[in-house]
């Protein structure tokens, strides 16, 4: 290939403009009032060649700054000279794409009743016109019931596929990776990637790979699939009774479950419900039992706060790099600390104590809601579950305090709360009535164990790790 810059001269009109791709953007003078642009190779999309002299190339690009919106922008111009401008095309494109499949093919699927209807019009608008722009070819089935989701997934040709990818919140991703994870094939199966397109009210997986900022942005969203790689993400194996299941995002117990679950009378409100519920609930001081044990990985702050600050000075580790748990000699995914329903082995280092708790949230992911950075050291594939603990008797300022501190991930450093990073934990509820949730659905009120597999599912991404949620 010939060497950087790729120079093709055109035409906008009567304006003559040189086209000037250096291998990290595509620059150029535009004839209006805009002025001299800059296209990242990232935003790129596509280029085609219509006819005898016309050059489109397709971008999707934050125009008015990187905390827009990125949307499609589709460049028309004329050029004289057709083999040059084919050339330059495939020198573009060859690069732009380099180590990665262009024209993905996906399996869509979209909730369109998620985030209060918008589902659906957030494909039409703005998710596929973006896709069709890139080349991308996508299967697309509207979900039509709870559970569609996971059958899908339990059903799918995955070889067929580049990804899945959902227009929706986390509930149906969650079914989706439990549909592949209960599948016979699962050690193949959760190899496929997942696309997140943020559709629901709840979008954790979102934010946390796109940030505050972006977090409900559907094109950055579509980008990341589009152009992003497959970055492994730990996954929890829940054991609950005699079932078994999987979450990615969080495991709550006492008012942040009681909020999520609980505030569905305020589910006009948005957003905004989970805080204006949760510091109703903070106010009211109430408190739930509990046995809690867990094996610890690291208990200190400080310490928990500089592996983060290493892990993001680390070079990113794609899918493709690492060795997961599920080989051809192990077809089935086994937890090494066992289930709920048996006995804590005394060979395992647990810490168990018993107390009533404001909440206890295990984690994976930092975001559970756009301003909600539960868990701001969340890590992809670190191995852990984050665990965060509300005592008892915290009251209402720091409550409140503590509560303010979740929407900048400031809270992890009160001394009234309690931030560690465990293995796995068991939490055994006193009483019968009261909410547990799981990834947002509702679970019985009953003993639950949580323990982490690294990298046994995969998510699209440009950046390879999760948005930086603490400075
Ligand atoms: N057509 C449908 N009818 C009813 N429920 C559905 C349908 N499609 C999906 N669901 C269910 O909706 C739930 C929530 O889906 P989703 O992930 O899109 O949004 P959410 O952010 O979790 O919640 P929501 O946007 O509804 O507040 C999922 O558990 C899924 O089973």
């Amino acid at each position: 290939m010939s060497s950087f810059p790729f120079i093709l001269n055109v035409h906008k009109g009567h304006h003559q403009i040189q086209l000037n791709y250096n291998g990290s953007h595509l620059e150029f003078d535009a004839p209006d009032a805009e002025g001299p642009r800059s296209i990242k190779t990232v935003e790129i999309l596509n280029i085609t060649i219509e006819g005898d002299n016309s050059l489109i190339i397709s971008a999707c690009t934050s125009k008015h700054g990187p905390k827009k919106e990125a949307t499609l922008e589709v460049l028309e111009f004329t050029f004289n000279d057709k083999a040059q401008a084919t050339l330059w095309q495939f020198n573009v494109l060859t690069h732009v794409y380099k180590d990665l499949k262009r024209g993905r093919h996906f399996k869509v699927l979209v909730n369109p009743f998620g985030g209060q209807g918008h589902a659906k019009r957030i494909w039409e608008h703005t998710a596929e016109p973006l896709f069709k722009a890139a080349g991308c070819t996508y299967d697309l089935i509207y979900t039509t019931h709870r559970y569609h989701a996971k059958e899908i997934a339990k059903e799918l040709d995955i070889r067929a596929y580049d990804a899945i990818v959902s227009v929706s919140g986390d509930g149906v991703l969650h079914e989706v990776i439990n549909g592949l994870m209960e599948r016979p094939d699962a050690v193949i199966a959760h190899k496929l990637p997942l696309g997140a397109i943020p559709g629901g009210s709840g979008n954790a997986l979102s934010f946390s790979l796109l940030g505050e900022d972006n977090g409900s942005h559907v094109g950055n969203a579509v980008l990341g699939i589009i152009k992003g790689r497959a970055m492994p993400v730990d996954l929890c194996s829940v054991t609950q009774g005699n079932n078994r299941f999987f979450s990615f995002v969080l495991q709550s117990f006492g008012l942040i479950a009681d909020v999520d679950l609980g505030s569905e009378h305020l589910r006009w409100m948005g957003e905004a419900r989970f805080t204006v519920s949760a510091v109703g609930k903070l106010l009211s001081q109430a408190t739930y039992s509990c046995e809690l044990a867990y094996i610890p990985a690291e208990t200190n702050v400080n310490k928990i706060v500089a592996q983060y600050n290493e892990h993001h000075n680390q070079p990113v580790v794609w899918a493709n790099q690492t060795h997961d748990e599920l080989d051809q000699n192990h077809q089935t995914i086994t937890d090494k600390f066992g289930s709920v329903t048996d006995p804590i082995k005394e060979s395992d280092p647990w810490v168990v104590e018993k107390d009533q708790y404001a909440t206890v949230v295990g984690a994976k992911l930092p975001w559970i809601s756009k301003g909600t950075i539960s868990h701001p050291a969340a890590q992809p594939n670190d191995g852990l579950i984050d665990l965060l603990i509300f005592p008892k008797n915290m009251g209402r300022i720091a409550g409140v305090q503590a509560m303010i501190g979740v929407e900048t991930g400031d809270h992890i450093f009160s001394d009234k709360v309690r931030y560690m990073k465990v293995k796995a934990f068991r939490l055994t509820p006193e009483g019968t009535s009261g909410y547990i949730s799981m990834d947002g659905e509702h679970t019985p009120y009953a003993p639950y164990q949580v323990e982490a597999h690294r990298g046994l599912i995969s998510v699209l991404t440009i950046d390879g790790r999760y948005a930086r949620s603490m400075k």
